[in-house]
């Protein structure tokens, strides 16, 4: 029980506590998923498609949208109407710099720093919002370790590549035998890591030091996610790719992917938004291809899937993980009260 805070029996014997109780006791482990929208442009459908892919697959956390302040209104109306939880953030831009960016919108991605600020969150996985969640990923939560940044590894093979070392000699670390890394270039780079998806700790703490960092490093080509590479090297755990399956793979490296067990698919590849698919560019003829696109269209036009007041359940007040706080609260069982949102 939290220390200093007097249990309330109601008539019935059950346990009440309100959730702004918990919010206070230390300990209590409170989760959630958390995007990033920036722009008044369509990537608010991305948002709207994970919201609802994280719906049906039943996920216990709720959906936090870091939202830059060119997001409309009616872009913010739209995710709280959908059951997201909607904040405002203020964009990060890097030092000066002359870098020609391997997207020249990456830029602004460096904004997406702002989620370690979320301190009230002991633990959240950021997901992009060309990500759809198709299997419940909530174990992850659960299973991470403190102190660890999980991610799934990367792909050096295409042409965004071009500018590095590794494309250069045709190496890549998802298959490191194919083309061995050569002694003379000193040893292979550390794994890297996809920053569409990862599990992560905010903390002020580390925050405030990743924007001190930012300060004094020099921009690269795939900006924010570089820079993050740097920053989370030595705490970097690289978790299978079902968990972020970076659309490349599908052709780069066959061998690595078993498509009936991926959980998340990154539609990152050059023309594979789906709200944008055509079906044009290289690649994007692929029956693999048409069928997630489809399948992502699906979840989007599933009006069940909507949010729905009964869905209510899982508000900011309640991203506790359920399972933390019965294991920290033997007894009774208990009934919450959620408290007013504080977003
Ligand atoms: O106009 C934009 C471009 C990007 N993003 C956000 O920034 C993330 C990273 O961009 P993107 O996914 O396009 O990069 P990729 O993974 O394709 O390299 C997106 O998923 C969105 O969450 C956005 O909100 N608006
Ligand atoms: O701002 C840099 C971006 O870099 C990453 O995207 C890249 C990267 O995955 C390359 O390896 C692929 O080749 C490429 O297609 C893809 O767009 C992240 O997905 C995105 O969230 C963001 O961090
Ligand atoms: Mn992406």
């Amino acid at each position: 029980m939290a220390p200093g805070v007097p249990p309330v029996l109601s008539g019935s014997g059950k346990l009440q506590v309100s959730s702004a109780t918990l919010k206070k006791s230390a300990g209590y482990a409170k989760r959630a998923y958390v995007t990033f929208l920036a722009g008044n442009g369509d990537y608010v459908k991305g948002v709207v498609g994970l919201a609802k892919g994280l719906r049906k697959a039943k996920s216990a956390y709720p959906l936090l949208v870091a939202v830059l302040p060119d997001v409309p209104e009616e872009h913010r109306q739209i995710l709280t109407s959908q059951g997201c939880i909607v904040r405002e953030i203020q964009p990060i831009y890097p030092p000066e710099n002359q870098i020609q960016f391997a997207m020249a919108y990456y830029v602004i991605n460096y904004s997406k720093l702002r989620i370690w600020d979320f301190e009230e969150y002991s633990r959240m996985i950021y997901l992009d919002a060309d990500i759809q969640v198709y299997e419940n990923i909530d174990h992850l939560f659960e299973e991470a370790d403190q102190g660890c940044f999980y991610a799934v590894m990367d792909c050096f093979c295409e042409k965004t590549w071009s500018h590095s070392k590794q494309y250069s000699i045709g190496y890549c670390q998802q298959c490191p035998k194919k083309v061995k890394w050569p002694a003379e270039m000193g040893s292979p780079p550390p794994l890297y890591f996809n920053a569409g998806m990862f599990v992560f700790e905010p903390s002020r703490l580390t925050y405030e030091s990743l924007l001190d960092t930012l300060r004094i490093t020099p921009p690269t080509p795939f900006a924010e996610q570089d820079f993050l590479n740097m920053f989370f090297e030595k705490t970097y755990k690289p978790i299978p790719l079902v968990y972020n399956l970076v659309l490349a793979m599908l052709w780069r490296h066959p061998e690595n992917v078993e498509l009936d067990k991926v959980k998340v698919v990154h539609y990152c590849a050059a023309g594979s938004k789906p709200w944008r698919y055509t079906g044009k560019e290289v690649n994007m003829d692929r029956d693999d291809i048409k069928m997630l696109v489809q399948k992502w269209w699906d979840i989007y036009n599933d009006e069940s899937l909507d949010f729905k007041a009964d869905d209510a359940a899982v508000s900011e007040g309640e991203a506790f993980s359920r399972s933390s706080i019965m294991a920290s609260m033997p007894g009774p069982a208990i009934s919450f009260i959620p408290a007013p949102s504080a977003a």
